[in-house]
């Protein structure tokens, strides 16, 4: 294991391309079997996560409007980052600003302030580090947030978010989600399970909340709703691919499952109408219990994805079990 993690290591690299419009810049990670993901500057947004068999694992909407100037929309698709506010609740944007905000690439990030021996955040992965520093008229506007998007070699994606309030700033409080957009055969042919049994937040019924009667979850209509408090371990299965998604998280106690069947995709002008028999959004998330930072604080939210056959997950997968 250790000679193989030295090769990968010579061997991990990232390149940074323009994008397509040669507006914003796209940062592609590559790991040595084939594995790609593309991450874009305008939002911190993951655009694409590719497998070693070049096959595409995120949903991007054929009609996504790719950021044509610093102040467009974050893409339909992907993984975007809502900061510091989720949905509507709150006076920001939908979704807070960080998604819409033109990041840096962050050459020097601070060590984590308390180092987990056993973390290999950064062993044998290719990585990159952005940072979102606040505008003027942001508020909150103390924070620095720092995003590592990183490859390993077994083609599974993490995502490390770390939000510090700087020294002799005001306490605030924040949402947080990584607003992930699956790429599925057929939305009728896919399950989620690891929320059977948990009280969610029903957002097409104002946020009122219910509990869910404990079977895998299935879609044969509209849903856009915050499961709370889950386990660290959530599975997307679908059948027709026979492909597994696994979500592991870390200080994300709620996930967002959203698919906006066929009535509101007519109205959404960035999603063709048909899209969401291919698309479901299942988000890592902190939304319910909002964090608050002291001057100095600093808060973590992680969240790895890995894409496996159907046949892994009914032979290892327990959502109960703690994978980090
Ligand atoms: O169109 P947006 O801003 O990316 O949001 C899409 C959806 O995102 C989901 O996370 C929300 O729960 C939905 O309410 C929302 O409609």
């Amino acid at each position: 294991m250790g000679h193989c993690a030295a090769i990968w290591e010579q061997r991990a690299s990232f390149e940074l391309t323009k994008d397509w419009n040669g507006i914003d810049e796209v940062v592609v990670l590559r790991n040595p079997k084939g594995a790609s993901v593309r991450v874009s500057l305008h939002g911190g947004q993951v655009m694409s996560w590719r497998n070693d068999r070049g096959e595409e694992l995120l949903f991007t909407s054929s009609k996504a409007m790719i950021f044509k100037s610093p102040k467009a929309k974050a893409m339909r698709g992907g993984i975007s980052v809502c900061f510091p506010q989720f949905g509507k609740c709150g006076s920001l944007e939908q979704h807070g600003f960080a998604r819409n905000r033109v990041w840096a690439i962050d050459h020097n990030p601070p060590p984590p302030p308390n180092p987990n021996p056993n973390d290999s955040t950064s062993l044998g992965k290719s990585f990159i580090d952005l940072i979102l520093k606040p505008a003027q008229e942001d508020r909150p506007h103390g924070f620095e947030l720092r995003l590592r998007v990183s490859l390993a070699l077994d083609g599974n994606l993490t995502l490390i978010s770390r939000i510090r309030n700087i020294k002799n700033a005001k306490p605030f409080s924040f949402s947080f989600a990584y607003h992930t957009h699956l790429s599925v055969s057929d939305i009728s042919e896919v399950r989620i399970e690891g929320l059977e049994t948990l009280d969610y937040l029903d957002n097409l019924c104002q946020g009122e909340r219910f509990t869910e009667q404990g079977d895998a979850i299935t879609f044969e209509s509209e849903v856009d709703r915050v499961y709370l408090s889950s386990s660290q371990c959530v599975a997307v299965l679908d059948h027709e691919k026979k492909r597994t998604y696994i979500m592991r998280k870390q200080g994300l106690p709620d996930v967002v499952v959203w698919n906006p069947w066929e009535k509101k995709s007519r109205l959404m002008t960035d999603f063709g109408d048909e899209e969401y028999k291919q698309m479901l959004c299942v988000d890592g998330a902190a939304i319910e219990k909002s964090i608050t930072l002291k001057p100095g604080e600093e808060w973590t939210g992680r969240m790895e994805l890995a894409a496996v056959p159907s046949s892994f997950c009914c032979d290892n997968l327990d959502p109960h079990l703690n994978y980090f």
